[in-house]
């Protein structure tokens, strides 16, 4: 068995955590031979409430986990972690857009990753899920210089999974006979669920989405939007934004990226841009990526159809303006 890595959790007496912590603590995200060591942050009047979580994880009696240590400081939350998920942030109520927490939240991603550049393992491999994430990935990686950009990534994987989770319900299979489904842009109602290339096995057949589904405009329509108001729809149920998916996400983004994707499929993940497909470059956008020995590589030279290609360039201009939002609001 390896030495016990440092992961934190922020936000760790929240709903998320709620559901997070035991799948990263049993092993689901580093593996089953992986001990590790759990770093939960929260601000000073979660105290309490994070106290009862650090109790139930101690009757989980998990072997993998070798230590917890709660705290409402970013120094010692931050201290030499391998593993970053930063969940710590208000969520949105019915009848708001994500980027209407950019002033609750953003200053929240300033402070953090200048504790991550200071206290941090320089590999760390950060996850952003607090919203509106694309952007506080990107101002996460501007305020930690000593970290690799690449290190700093915003989840689209709960939009990914609701995607697959679509396709299969209209093709009758096993979520996991879907693959390749990809989320571009923001995670904001301007993203691009793209079937385009994903596939789907039925009856022993690899088909392309489009034989299985049969019916394109369904796939770029309908489809497009249940998953962009996805995230509203549970709000609009549970009156609370949503935490059990999200949770799972968040694991399943984290072990790609640590374990690596499997041969001839790709996730999507919110990476700093390089200007592939003609998107804005230096923001952080959700691409299709294949990962190998801990590093993502955006999938390159898929042909994008005229459709997507319009909704890749709004989504492309939403994350252009936030991006100058936030850091309006972080300078003033
Ligand atoms: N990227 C994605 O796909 C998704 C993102 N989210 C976002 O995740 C975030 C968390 O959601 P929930 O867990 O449901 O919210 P919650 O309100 O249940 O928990 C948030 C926790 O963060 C803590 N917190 C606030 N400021 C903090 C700080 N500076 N440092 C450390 N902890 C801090 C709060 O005290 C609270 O315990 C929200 O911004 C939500 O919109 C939610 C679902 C999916
Ligand atoms: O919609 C929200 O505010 C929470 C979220 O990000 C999601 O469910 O995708």
């Amino acid at each position: 068995m390896s030495e016990p890595i440092r992961v934190v959790v922020t936000g760790a007496a929240g709903q998320i955590a709620y559901s997070l912590l035991y799948i990263i603590a049993k092993g689901d995200v580093f593996g089953p031979n992986q001990p590790l060591i759990l770093h939960l942050l929260d601000i000073p009047p979660m105290m309490g409430v994070l106290e009862g979580v650090v109790m139930e994880l101690a009757d989980c009696a998990l072997p993998l986990l070798h230590g917890v240590v709660p705290t409402a400081d970013p120094a010692e939350a931050f201290k030499d972690v391998s593993a970053a998920f930063l969940v710590g942030a208000m969520p949105r109520k019915q009848g708001m857009e994500r980027k209407d927490l950019l002033s609750a939240n953003v200053k929240i991603f300033k402070v953090q990753g200048e504790a991550l550049d200071q206290h941090a393992k320089k590999d760390v491999k950060v996850l952003v899920v607090g919203n509106p994430a694309n952007t506080n990935a990107l101002v996460c990686a501007k305020y930690a210089p000593s970290i690799p950009k690449e290190n700093f990534t915003a989840m689209t994987r709960l939009d990914q999974n609701r995607a697959q989770a679509q396709i299969a319900a209209k093709t009758g299979v096993p979520v996991a006979n879907v693959s390749n489904v990809i989320i571009w842009g923001n995670h904001s109602s301007t993203q691009v669920p793209d079937a385009s290339f994903a596939k789907v096995v039925k009856g022993g057949k690899t088909l392309s989405a489009s034989e299985a589904v049969n019916n394109d405009a369904w796939l770029q329509n309908e489809f497009i939007e249940t998953v962009q108001k996805r995230g509203a729809a549970v709000i609009a149920a549970r009156k609370m934004s949503s935490a059990m998916s999200a949770a799972k996400a968040a694991g399943d983004h984290m072990r790609s990226w640590f374990l690596g994707t499997e041969p001839g499929k790709y996730v999507s993940m919110g990476v700093l841009s390089d200007g592939s497909y003609d998107t804005p470059k230096d923001v952080v956008f959700s691409f299709p990526v294949t990962i190998e020995n801990g590093k993502w590589q955006i999938v390159k030279g898929l042909q994008i159809g005229d459709h997507y290609r319009q909704l890749l360039e709004a989504t492309g201009k939403e994350l252009v303006e936030e991006r100058a939002e936030a850091f309006a609001i972080i300078e003033a």
